[in-house]
């Protein structure tokens, strides 16, 4: 069967591991096993060892035989992490008496298969393969769910991860247990979030969290036209890029905080609290309350004098990219969005790369002026003067400002 060999050969092939090793009661566990059964591959490997004791010892076992560096994580439910450069292995004593126990306290069956190195044989306890088979999803136990309520929103993460179904009456349960979530630490629902942001195959189940009633408990202002202009982001950024003369993509960070942007409270003040709350990192906030603040003037114009261009260009600075997405999915015009970001992407454009014909230094020298907030506002006028055309070198600059004295 391919799934051992899948199995056998990331132990044996990508971290060189002999199985003779492993103590012949040790298993693998969770996500390794589930996606050797489906022939799903990763960039960075996490195997989890389930062993009925001395877990940490046979950690350190190996991580000093292999020189792999070694962490305890939890000593005392006896989990340790063995790091190599292409992976990590977890060891992990088992939870309860035997194996079946262990298995039976995860979140979903196809998370529960567990795999015998020695003997090759999977075991089952759970009906996991059945629902491998079928895409599906099924919670353990509405208990398990309540267990650890992050459980309610991993299942939208692996749904949109495995392209699978959430099986009905386990969604059911998800949505009578959704208020539960807010119990759990913010850092790891921004982790289940971010995936669901990242990714345009977590679109559908963005959604459908959102439906279910898991988002609004960090997102309370969320409304089915956000939602739908959520939806559009990817199209948006590929309209975009269609326009563009380089080779220029989104990032996929740039995606996720567009989406933030659309999906936060209109009400700045609280946009920013829910940012908070979720512990995005202060540029991540940074970046979504910038996007909205700049959009006004958006709005209102038609046509962008030169002056206002250079504000939005002064205020975006580097998440302008951002902007541009936000706006287009706002429904501002499209052809207005597309030229600004085209102008931002040409480095010689001098409204959105200004190179400014003076400093504060030579209007203090040369009108003896005291450094003040004026000198501020004289040079965002010769800036914008030099935009339009008005002065083109640094005399003039000098007469143009004095001038505005
Ligand atoms: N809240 C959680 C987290 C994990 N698990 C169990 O621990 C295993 C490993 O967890 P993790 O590595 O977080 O998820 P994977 O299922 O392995 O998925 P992936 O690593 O691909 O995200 C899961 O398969 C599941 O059996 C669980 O029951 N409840
Ligand atoms: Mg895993």
């Amino acid at each position: 069967m391919s799934c051992q060999k899948n199995l056998d050969s990331l132990v044996k092939e990508v971290f060189a591991i002999n199985r003779q090793e492993l103590p012949e009661n040790a298993y693998l566990v969770g996500g390794a096993v589930r996606d050797a059964l489906l022939n799903r591959q990763k960039d960075y490997i996490d195997l989890d060892f389930v062993v009925p004791e001395k877990a940490i010892e046979i950690a350190q076992t190996i991580a000093h035989q292999y020189k792999a560096g070694f962490v305890v994580l939890d000593a005392v439910r006896q989990i340790a992490r063995v790091v190599f450069p292409q992976g990590t292995l977890d060891f992990a004593q088992q939870e309860g008496e035997s194996l079946e126990i262990d298995l039976k306290r995860r979140d979903f069956t196809v998370n529960a298969l567990a795999y015998n190195l020695h003997t090759q044989e999977i075991f089952d306890p759970l009906g996991g393969l059945k629902d491998l088979g079928c895409q599906s999803l099924r919670m353990i136990s509405p208990e398990n769910l309540q267990d650890d309520p992050l459980r309610l929103l991993r299942a939208y993460r692996q749904a949109a991860q495995l392209d699978f179904e959430i099986e009905p009456h386990t969604r059911a349960t998800i949505r009578s247990l959704a208020p539960l979530l807010h119990r759990v630490a913010a850092e790891r629902v921004q982790s289940e979030l971010n995936y669901l942001l990242l990714n345009s195959r977590g679109n559908k189940w963005l959604k459908s969290a959102w439906e279910d009633g898991l988002l609004s408990l960090w997102l309370r202002r969320i409304t089915p036209a956000k939602m739908e202009r959520v939806m559009g982001v990817e199209a948006a950024a590929g309209f975009l890029e269609s326009l563009l003369p380089e080779n220029f993509i989104f990032s996929p960070s740039q995606l996720q905080l567009t989406k933030l942007a659309l999906l936060v409270s209109d009400i700045l003040a609280e946009a920013e609290k829910e940012l908070i709350d979720l512990k995005y990192s202060r540029g991540e906030i940074r970046t979504v309350i910038t996007v909205i603040k700049c959009l006004p003037p958006l709005k209102e114009a038609d046509n962008l004098s030169l002056r206002e261009q250079y504000f939005i260009y002064l205020n975006t600075g580097k998440v302008f990219p951002v902007f541009a997405l936000f706006a287009l999915s706002m429904g501002i015009n499209k052809n207005i969005v597309a030229s600004l970001l085209t102008s931002y992407l040409d480095p010689d454009n001098i409204i959105a790369h200004p190179r400014p014909l003076l400093r504060g230094d030579d209007l203090i020298n040369h009108l003896h002026l005291k450094p003040s907030p004026i000198i501020g506002k004289l040079l965002t006028e010769v800036q914008i003067a030099q935009i339009e055309g008005q002065v083109t070198v640094f005399q003039e600059a000098i007469d143009f400002a004095k001038k505005l004295l």
